[in-house]
């Protein structure tokens, strides 16, 4: 009997992953690295209050609207506090833009290198139901120097400047999925070790598919080029999915290839999902896996920032349907403004 079969390696912490690709960074000092152990760190807090979420005082609403009008839920709070706390005890980060708080909060750590710009619960509207969930997260290195608090430039730089961006699904498995411009990889948790291991090496993206992912009870607001394009899915016979919990919606596609469309409707005139800590974060994703993001018009990444929690168009997923979905737009004529 081959000793080694009665102990199969349990694989690559993130941990190791981490340190390894710093490796390949001769100048790297770290900090990126250590910035992103602790996001890990309390995405598997946060984690631990999701998976027991039905049994403590946490479910429902916090009584309170974020800057976006919204109604906070209490696990909207709890990840908050857990994540810029992280942020705050590790030092790197100098600033954080968070979903649930109306101003960037300046961390104190006036040495700290980066931005952070994060929606810690993604998908609040399936929060209570047992429906995934997630985090998403950005990061900007500061334009400033060092040795004073964050400024508004360093906050509001376009998506093509993130040095680093991923997200944690809080599913059936937990798993965080990350790129710092070299690939995208994805981590399962194993709570039973406390530990993220690589489960889905440098994954890419199918060039096209059969999923879309819309809210058609909005429908009735759809641009012209939008409802085109949707009727063309239809026509085609592909499958609507939609679970709205945007991490979920966009993993899934991620992996299985399709689209992911939250256009400019009645409601969300400019679109719904906010650029610096939403549409960001995955269009860097999903491009180093291979696929495409715009706001139907412009590429998401080259979108220039001009408020922390401004809200834009947003097309993403399999570079052919994201291409497709941009000609039906291109068919209509360009709605002033965008
Ligand atoms: O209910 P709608 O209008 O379809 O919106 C659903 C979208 O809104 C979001 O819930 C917005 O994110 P938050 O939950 O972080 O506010 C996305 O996750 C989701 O894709
Ligand atoms: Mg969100
Ligand atoms: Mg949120």
């Amino acid at each position: 009997m081959d000793a080694s079969k009665l102990a199969l390696p349990v694989g690559t912490t993130l941990d190791r992953f981490i340190m390894r690709k710093q490796e390949d960074f001769p100048y790297a000092t770290g900090e990126l690295s250590q910035l992103l152990r602790d996001i890990a760190l309390a995405a598997k807090i946060v984690n631990r209050e999701i998976n027991r979420s039905g049994l403590i005082d946490i479910a429902g609403a916090y009584g309170n609207q974020n800057v976006q009008g919204e109604e906070q839920q209490k696990l909207d709070v709890v990840a908050n506090i857990r994540f810029i706390r992280a942020l705050r005890n590790g030092g790197e980060a100098c600033t954080i833009i968070s979903e649930e708080d109306d101003e960037a909060i300046d961390t104190g750590n006036v040495q700290g290198k980066y931005i952070v710009a994060i929606d810690p619960l993604d998908g609040s509207s399936n929060i209570d139901v047992n429906v995934s969930i997630g985090t998403i997260f950005s990061v900007y290195r500061r334009v400033s120097p060092t040795g004073q608090p964050g400024t508004a430039a360093d906050c509001l730089q376009p998506g093509t400047h993130q040095v680093a961006a991923g997200y944690v699904i809080y599913g059936s498995s937990t798993m965080l999925v990350y790129t710092t411009g070299n690939g995208v990889n994805g981590f399962t948790y194993e709570p039973s070790l406390g530990e993220f291991f690589l489960s889905h090496p440098d994954i890419q993206t199918p060039r096209t598919g059969t999923i879309y992912s819309i809210n058609e009870g909005s429908s009735n607001s759809f641009s012209p080029g939008v409802a085109a394009f949707v009727r063309h899915c239809q026509d085609a016979q592909f499958s609507a999915r939609y679970i709205g919990s945007l991490v979920a919606d966009f993993h899934r596609n991620l992996l299985k290839g399709g689209i992911y469309l939250y256009p400019a409707t009645a409601k969300n005139p400019a679109g719904k999902l906010r650029l610096m800590y939403e549409c960001n974060p995955l269009a860097f994703i999903v491009e180093q896996a291979g696929g495409r993001s715009s706001n139907g018009y412009a590429r998401t990444l080259e979108l220039e920032p001009a408020a922390c929690h401004q809200r834009c168009p947003f097309f993403i997923g399999s570079p052919e349907l994201v291409a497709l979905a941009e000609r039906f737009l291109a068919q209509e004529t360009v709605p002033a403004g965008v």
